[in-house]
């Protein structure tokens, strides 16, 4: 199926958000759209899945004119969509999910429940899914559910599917098996419109590679363009992919956890006998595939989880059984890694979301009243310096693009005296140049002589931040190691392999292959 955009303009009140713009997405091409935070990538994609009405322009498939009202029009001419955040229901098995609102099919009508599960074990064959129409969407890890998502699509006979984003929250594995499902589908014929940050991936998949800026269509750029290259043509300026940063300048331990364990309703550890520090001054990355505890932890630490044993102690107060409140007048600053859930209030403006822990102190509150001016004069300082790219200070920051509201929590984060700051995924769905400035702004912090923690499932911002790793299996630390630690290393690591068990080609034992020999572990001893 060929898919032409052409001249689709989105205007949201004053706001300009596509601008005229042209794509033609060829039969079986997979075609990536580039651009920076708000350069209006999703606003396209919900005009083209008919959950936006354009201002002016038109979609055509196979050169005819089509008109969507809503994402049924949308899927009923061969579009389909897969979401960041999933519209699965968690309790319901994989093929109640995909039944769920289907329409009927001009082959089959209405699917039943058998015949649903038929065309999963179908679908699932004739690409490797590997999924079972019986399990429970709940019980499925992040990459399954997505190709839940995908199979959802393709029962309604998607011929162009619509991918935002969808390696955001993949492991790097599960990033690899999807690059792999798309070139499946495109082999079959299915056309994929695709986007993202990752200039790496997009480079190994993509066939044609539009690049939109402030609403526009710049150009088109070569898959084979180096990244550095497709960087400087996606924010119009010369970008440093490598982050410059001195060592680290250790100053005293202010921030010491010690056996902590949490308890999960289950009964499971899910965060199980965990010690660790952070000095001043030093950047302390906990690595790890997602769901082996970083989330409880940040949670233990804010005072968001109640079956907490052991300690943390910051400046040499007692965390343990604080309220969140108390933690954060601490000076705790935190970035959560769900943004829309824990970080921002979507209905408050950008402003309000700019003080959200900091309405009931000065200079923002005047007694039992608000100061209006100086929350506006504060929003405008943060806007400016932080680039977040907001029509104004007043507009409601669940309008904002996802980029744009990550970099809003993490203005708001950085910007008030802190004793600790904890980032999870603190560059979740920016564009590469914002990640260049949000990396120099977390080692700014390190500087300051803040202690810093972040938690990513990013091999490449671990590495690049750090200045030492300490990675997290199971609820249990697994090894702490210093900067320049090789990533086959930390891959074998957070597989549960402890470094002194890693040979040098293998897993037998031979200590320390591929860690820096002056460093290795001086600094970094904290093994559970
Ligand atoms: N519902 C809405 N109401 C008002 N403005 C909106 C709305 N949706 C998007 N915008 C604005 O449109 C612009 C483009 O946003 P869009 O989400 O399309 O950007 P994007 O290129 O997908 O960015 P990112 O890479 O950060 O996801 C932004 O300025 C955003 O604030």
């Amino acid at each position: 199926m060929k898919l032409e955009l052409r001249g689709i303009t989105k205007r949201f009140g004053t706001l300009l958000a596509n601008d005229h713009i042209d794509v033609v997405v060829e039969p079986g091409q997979i075609h990536c759209l580039l651009g920076e935070n708000g350069a209006g990538k999703s606003t396209l994609m919900n005009v083209l899945y008919g959950l936006y009405e354009p201002t002016e322009g038109e979609i055509l498939v196979d050169d005819k004119p089509v008109s969507f009202r809503g994402p049924g029009d949308a899927m009923a001419a061969g579009i389909g969509m897969v979401h960041q955040h999933f519209m699965l229901v968690p309790v319901f098995t994989v093929a109640e999910n995909v039944a769920l609102g289907a329409e009927p099919t001009k082959a089959a009508g209405f699917l039943n429940l058998d015949q649903t599960r038929q065309r999963i074990k179908e679908i699932s064959d004739q690409y490797g899914f590997d999924v079972d129409p019986d399990a429970l969407v709940e019980d499925l890890p992040v990459g399954v559910q997505q190709r839940v998502e995908i199979i959802k699509a393709l029962v309604r006979n998607a011929k162009v599917l619509i991918l935002d984003e969808p390696t955001a929250v993949l492991t790097p594995q599960e990033t690899d098996e999807l690059l792999d499902i798309m070139r499946q589908l495109k082999s079959r014929g299915t056309s994929i419109v695709f986007i993202s940050h990752k200039l790496r991936e997009v480079k190994e998949v993509s066939d044609t590679i539009t690049v939109i800026r402030r609403g526009k269509v710049v150009g088109t750029a070569d898959p084979a363009a180096s990244t550095t290259e497709l960087a400087s043509m996606m924010v119009g300026r010369a970008v440093s992919l490598n982050l410059e940063k001195a060592p680290a300048q250790p100053r005293e331990t202010t921030f010491e956890v010690s056996d902590l364990t949490v308890v999960a309703p289950n009964g499971q550890h899910v965060v199980d006998h965990l010690s660790f520090h952070i000095k001043r001054g030093e950047i302390l990355a906990i690595a790890g595939v997602q769901g082996n505890g970083q989330t409880e932890l940040t949670e233990a630490i804010l005072g968001l989880q109640e079956r907490v044993t052991g300690s943390i102690v910051l400046d040499g107060k007692e965390l343990v059984g604080r309220s969140v409140k108390e933690v954060l007048d601490a000076g705790v600053g935190f970035v959560p890694e769900d943004r829309t859930v824990d970080g921002l209030v979507g209905t408050f403006s950008v402003a309000e979301n700019l003080i959200l822990d900091l309405y009931d102190k000065p200079p923002f509150a005047k007694g039992i009243s608000m100061s209006p001016a100086k929350i506006m004069e504060n929003a405008k300082a943060r806007i400016g310096e932080f680039d977040v790219r907001t029509p104004s200070a007043a507009s409601a920051a669940g309008t904002l693009s996802g980029g744009n509201q990550q970099k809003l929590v993490m203005a708001r984060e950085l910007s008030r005296p802190l004793r600790l700051f904890i980032a999870s995924q603190p560059t979740r769905g920016v564009d590469v140049g914002s990640i260049e400035f949000l990396h120099r702004r977390i080692v700014a912090e390190r500087d300051q002589g803040t202690p810093v923690m972040i938690i990513s499932t990013e091999l490449d911002e671990v590495m690049e931040l750090a200045d030492r790793i300490a990675v997290l299996y199971k609820g249990k630390l697994v090894g702490t190691v210093p900067a320049g630690t090789g990533r086959d290393v930390l891959g074998l690591m957070m597989a549960g392999i402890p470094p002194e068990e890693h040979a040098p080609n293998g897993h037998a034992h031979a200590p320390q292959a591929g860690i820096p020999a002056a460093t290795s572990n001086a600094e970094g001893a904290d093994h559970a």
